[in-house]
């Protein structure tokens, strides 16, 4: 589903993030980044969502190319794609309900199918009891089930993370964990960029290593499985 063709990203102010990479992920892999501070990690996730623009190559995801693509057909692309981050960035003055709603109603879904999907996905996030809640009244790890629900409620084939239990402590890093390998169970391809070296040696996936902008390792890697 995803395919990295060559690809080099150099930011305008010439600092060169990205050189020469390929890669290549099937439809319902699961897949962590890892590499470190400023080896290119992010950079690479921004290219999936077109959230940058690769200055060389191909970044393909189902086969369409993100580099050449035109800036009308981004959102279409977008509504494959899930994103979630390690400062969560849900809208402060709406509920945890609203936040998850907003992601359906801006692609134009009915009240009906919103209200009907938002409760499903908060009940799969295991939220559905803190839907009118706002954001400041939730714990770290809530919050980023909230922001899991909202990458997840448009049913993205491809859910990417930058990060995601970044600002989490171990417990509730690990029931994060256990989500996301529940979605990805569900079909849901998973990319996930991370620094936490305990969490890669326990999930037993697959493990690209990024060093200065180059991929230089990607095996399975850990012994154990998380049971879900
Ligand atoms: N918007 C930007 N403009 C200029 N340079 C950037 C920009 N974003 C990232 N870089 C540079 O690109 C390189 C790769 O950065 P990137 O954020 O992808 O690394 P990372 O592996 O995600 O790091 P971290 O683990 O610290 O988040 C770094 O040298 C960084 O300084």
């Amino acid at each position: 589903m995803i395919k990295l063709k060559n690809v080099s990203k150099i930011y305008p102010n010439g600092a060169r993030a990205l050189f020469g990479v390929n890669l290549d992920v099937a439809k319902g892999d699961f897949v962590f980044l890892v590499g470190a501070s400023g080896a290119g990690k992010s950079t690479l996730i921004k290219l999936l969502y077109r959230e940058e623009i690769a200055t060389r190559g191909q970044v393909l995801i189902d086969n369409v190319n993100l580099v050449r693509m035109s800036s009308s057909h981004v959102p279409l692309v977008r509504r494959k794609i899930g994103v979630i981050f390690q400062d969560f960035k849900l809208l402060p003055a709406k509920t945890v309900f609203e936040n998850v709603a907003f992601a359906q109603q801006v692609i134009g879904k009915s009240m009906k199918e919103t209200r009907e999907n938002t409760n499903t996905i908060l009940d799969l996030v295991g939220l559905a009891k803190k839907k009118n809640a706002f954001p400041s009244e939730l714990s770290g790890g809530e919050q980023q089930r909230a922001c899991i629900a909202r990458a997840l409620v448009n049913k993205p084939a491809l859910l990417v993370a930058d990060e995601p239990t970044g600002n989490l402590d171990v417990d509730t890093s690990w029931s994060i964990m256990e989500l996301l390998n529940h979605v990805n169970k569900l079909g849901t391809t998973v990319v996930m960029a991370t620094h936490a070296r305990y969490i890669i040696e326990q999930m037993n996936k697959r493990v690209i290593r990024i060093e200065e902008g180059k991929i230089v390792d990607d095996s399975i890697e850990g012994a154990y499985r998380i049971v879900t």
